[in-house]
Formats: C-alpha cells, sequence, structure tokens
C-alpha cells in the first residue's frame, strides 16, 4: 500500500495527515504554537515553532499510522498565506520574526501607495486589494527594519518566502527554494495573466528579485525530503496555499463550485474555471492551482479576518463560555439575538469592505441583553460576513451558488451551519471529513506523483456529512441583511484618527 503525507501549516497549528491510496485517514497528529502580538497592530510567529512542530507532527502522524517513510509516494504541502519569513541562505536562520498574514503594521505604507494611485494597477496585475494582508509590504517593511537586511538582500544572501517556501527549504535541507502560483498569487508580487513575478510591482514595493523562490507546479514533483528528516527520502509533489488546497480537496472542480472554510478567518473561494475573473466588488482574484489540467484554475475569494476566532474571543475576552465547543448551546439557549448585532471588525474588516481602520462594534443591547444574545449574534457575524461574500460574487456576475461546501473548526457548529443556510438561501453541504485542506495537498500530491491518474478521483472520496436545508423566506433574509448592512456603516473607519 502506498500513503500520502499531507502538511497542513495553519495559522494557530501545525497538522499533519497520513491519508492512504483510498483516501482514508491513518495518522493524525497536531499541534499548536505560540501566537505573538507585540503591539495592538502585529501579529508574529516564530519561524523555527513553526517548522519544529510541523516536523514533529509529521513524524507523531507517520508513528500513528504505523507508516514507514519508505512506504510514502509523496508529501503535499497546505499552509497559512501571506505569512512572510526572511532568511540567510547560509545558515537557513529566519532574521527575524515571521509577520502573520493578520498583521497590520503596514497599513500606512499602503494608504500612502493607494494615495499615489497605485491600487488600480495592483489589482489588474495581482487580482489583489492593496492591503497589509498580503506579502510585500510585509516583506519591503522586513528589508527596512532588520539591520543590514537590504544590502544583504541585494547581495543575494537572503531568502524571502511564504510558510510554504519555508517549509521546503528546510524539508530538503537548503536545496529547495520553491512556491507554487497559488501562494505566490498572494504575494503583490506576482502577475496573474503572465503567472510570473511582476518587475514593475518588484519595484513599486522596492523588493530585490534574487530573494525570489521559483515558482512550480501546484501538482507535480518538484524535489525530495532530507534523508536524515524521516529516515528516507519522501518526494515532494503538491504545494497549495490553505484554502486553494481545502477548495482542491472540497472537490470544487468545475466552475461555479464553491466552499467555505470557517477557521480563524472565513475564506470562501469559488472555482471560475481556467480565466481569470475580475472582481468590480472587492472580491479577490487567485490562482486555484496549477500542474492538474494543461491551464492553471483560477478562482474568486472573499477572505473574512474575523470567524472561529470570534468564538475565540468570547472564550477568552469574555469568559462566556470555556470551550468554543460550548458556544453552541449558548446560544442556541435563545431564540434570536434580542436585537443585539456584533461586528467582530477586530483587526479591521476584510472583503468586501477592506477597511483597516474598522473596528469591533456591539449594537443594540438592552437591559434584556445577556451572554447568550450575545454568543447568538457573534455566530450569527460569522454568517453574515460570509453572506457578504456570496452577495458580492453575485453582483460580479457569478453564477447563482447551487450549494455551499464548508469545512473548517466551526463547520462543526450545526447552528451555525443552519444560520449559514437560512441566510443565503442555498443548502451548505458539509462533509464527513473536515480536514479538507490536508485532503487536498494530499490530493494534489497523488495526482503529482502519479498515485492517482484524474482529478476526478478526489470526488469520489468526498462524502456527504449533512446537508442543510435553508428554511426562511427571502422577505426574512433581507429585513436580517438589511440591520446587519446598517450595522457594518457603524463599525466602519472607527479608528481612522
Ligand atoms: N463548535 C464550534 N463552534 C464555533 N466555533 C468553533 C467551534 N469549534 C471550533 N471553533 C472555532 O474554530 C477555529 C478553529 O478552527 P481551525 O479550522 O482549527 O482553525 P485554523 O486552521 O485557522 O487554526 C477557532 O477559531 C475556534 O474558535
Ligand atoms: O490558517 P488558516 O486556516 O486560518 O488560513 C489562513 C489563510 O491562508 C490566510 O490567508
Amino acid at each position: 500500500m502506498a500513503y500520502l503525507l499531507a502538511l497542513d501549516q495553519g495559522t494557530t497549528s501545525s497538522r499533519a495527515i497520513v491519508f492512504d491510496a483510498d483516501g482514508r485517514v491513518r495518522g493524525l497528529a497536531q499541534q499548536a504554537f505560540a501566537q505573538h502580538f507585540p503591539a495592538p497592530d502585529r501579529v508574529e510567529h516564530d519561524p523555527q515553532d513553526i517548522l519544529r512542530t510541523q516536523l514533529d507532527c509529521a513524524r507523531e502522524a507517520l508513528a500513528n499510522a504505523g507508516v514507514a517513510a519508505r512506504e510514502v509516494a509523496a508529501i503535499g504541502i497546505a499552509n497559512q498565506r501571506e505569512t512572510t519569513v526572511l532568511w540567510e541562505r547560509a545558515s537557513g536562520r529566519a532574521l527575524a520574526p515571521a509577520i502573520v498574514w493578520q498583521d497590520r503594521r503596514t497599513a500606512v505604507e499602503c494608504e500612502r501607495l493607494r494615495a499615489a494611485g497605485c491600487a488600480e494597477d495592483v489589482r489588474a496585475r495581482t487580482g489583489l486589494e492593496l492591503d497589509p494582508y498580503f506579502s510585500a509590504t510585509k516583506l519591503a517593511w522586513l528589508l527596512d527594519h532588520v539591520p543590514d537586511a537590504r544590502v544583504r538582500a541585494e547581495r543575494g544572501e537572503l531568502a524571502f518566502g511564504t510558510i510554504d517556501s519555508w517549509l521546503l527549504w528546510h524539508l530538503s535541507g537548503g536545496r529547495l527554494h520553491l512556491t507554487d502560483a497559488g501562494n505566490a498569487a498572494r504575494t503583490l508580487l506576482f502577475n496573474l495573466h503572465t503567472l510570473d513575478w511582476d518587475p514593475v510591482l518588484l519595484k513599486r514595493f522596492r523588493i530585490p528579485p534574487v530573494l525570489l523562490p521559483r515558482v512550480v507546479a501546484s501538482s507535480g514533483v518538484c524535489g525530495e525530503t532530507d534523508p536524515a528528516l524521516f529516515g528516507a527520502a519522501i518526494p515532494i509533489a503538491g504545494i497549495g496555499g490553505d484554502q486553494q488546497a481545502a477548495t482542491f480537496g472540497q472537490a470544487c472542480l468545475a466552475p461555479g463550485m464553491a466552499k467555505n472554510t470557517y477557521g480563524t478567518g472565513c475564506f470562501l473561494l469559488m472555482n471560475t474555471g481556467h480565466v481569470p475573473v475580475a472582481s468590480a466588488h472587492r472580491l479577490l482574484t487567485t490562482v486555484g492551482w496549477t500542474g492538474v489540467d494543461a491551464a492553471p484554475s483560477y478562482a474568486l475569494e472573499g477572505s473574512v479576518f474575523m470567524g472561529g476566532a470570534v468564538v475565540q474571543w468570547l472564550r477568552d475576552g469574555l469568559g462566556l463560555v470555556k470551550r468554543a465547543s460550548e458556544v453552541e448551546a449558548l446560544a442556541a439557549s435563545v431564540p434570536d439575538s434580542g436585537g443585539v448585532v456584533l461586528v467582530p471588525a477586530f483587526t479591521g474588516l476584510g472583503a468586501p469592505y477592506w477597511d483597516p481602520h474598522a473596528r469591533g462594534t456591539l449594537l443594540g443591547l438592552s437591559r434584556g441583553s445577556g451572554a447568550a444574545h450575545i454568543a447568538r449574534a457573534a455566530l450569527e457575524a460569522i454568517a453574515m460576513q460570509s453572506a457578504d461574500l456570496v452577495q458580492a460574487m453575485a453582483r460580479d456576475g457569478a453564477a447563482p451558488l447551487a450549494e455551499l461546501r464548508v469545512d473548517g473548526g466551526a463547520a462543526a457548529n450545526d447552528l451555525l451551519m443552519q444560520m449559514q443556510a437560512d441566510l443565503l438561501g442555498v443548502p451548505v453541504l458539509r462533509p464527513r471529513l473536515l480536514e479538507t485542506t490536508a485532503f487536498g495537498a494530499a490530493c494534489l500530491a497523488a495526482l503529482g506523483c502519479g498515485l492517482w491518474k484524474r482529478p476526478q478521483e478526489i470526488a469520489t472520496h468526498w462524502q456527504l456529512d449533512r446537508r442543510f436545508e435553508p428554511r426562511w423566506p427571502a422577505a426574512r433574509r433581507d429585513e436580517a441583511r438589511a440591520v446587519w448592512v446598517r450595522a457594518v456603516e457603524r463599525a466602519r473607519a472607527w479608528a481612522q484618527d
């Protein structure tokens, strides 16, 4: 039997899963790692923590599965995207903490570039917003603030990478400096149309080209692991940003199919086929994957910064629940939120608003409001933000959504999934395997190493757990949406000054 090892390097934890050739989970390991918030607008990870936890998980998952490295046909990597690492080529040592995708320290620089009239051109080239979310301004910040970094970069001593590149470098003992087009497409430095680094953008963001990884196919053998790591060299045959990987793992292979992942944030991606569809409503156009069909696949994406993280805040910030899973019973103990609306713009608002100055807002409180109403409002906010994305996609002329496939930690919440179906007016489909990100990475690797022959094989492994049917009439939906729109207006631009 041949096996696949999927590495899922997420924002709050590293995971590894061993799948067999029929797509069944054989072994799993997960390790959380420290989140660092050195200032209100900063979020950092220690790149060494990322590496250590990821390698530990890989070894533990193999041990749990009772699988030896030589039995693994290929490794697939899925990773938190945009998070930026700068390291020294000679030693493989990171020069500074990784700047995480949620970090807003470069908001002012993005504003300066927008004021200089760059946003439209950047959008046309990259499909992205000029927002601190993406890697380019984070990398420029590192080059400007780490002592000697810019000179050393110019001399070719340093390497830049998103987390896929950082892992690949160390998995290969420093031999591979690579990324895939899906990850590259999140940097603000990559041209969606030429599928290569864009010289105009490199100049605009002041990035020396010598820092950049080589772009390879998302699915295809790109190298192998250092034999010292797992006891034998393992081919590496899949690379995907975690949201792209989840879209692949959800078998959203045909244009118009969409998935939403409810993790720390919410990420809704719709496959648009082999053409990049430009958004007029501030969604992102992104590369899905390459190397699967002759032409690359593209997606329209909406990214919400606070998804399941709202529930973490109820737990850690307010102490309303002890565990995230308890929020469902608390919210279900009241029939509605009693007029309470929470806009969780704790780190600004992502798509379709892109307002780094919006802040969290709790509205409609009365003497009767209690913890349960706030919990319910928090779940509604997650569903409302996702509905904003679907609405923007419809306004962009996307085919009406027939169904939404869901995954991620918070998709386990039945009440939230029912709210989502009610608010969208389409069925929400939850698969049995919620680890679709890791599964997608395994699928990219299985096809990349030739273990699987056709992408359609993925669909044969996708199994339904539960289908949530919409129950609200359109009028009720519109009413609820109108209240939400008013609440979002109150939250916007709050921290402008
Ligand atoms: N039953 C639940 N209801 C609502 N949210 C939940 C539930 N279980 C977990 N979560 C939330 O889901 C998130 C974890 O999901 P996960 O997919 O592991 O995230 P990530 O990959 O971003 O680290 C956390 O933010 C947590 O608060
Ligand atoms: O680690 P996740 O699952 O929260 O995903 C993070 C995204 O890739 C950020 O764009």
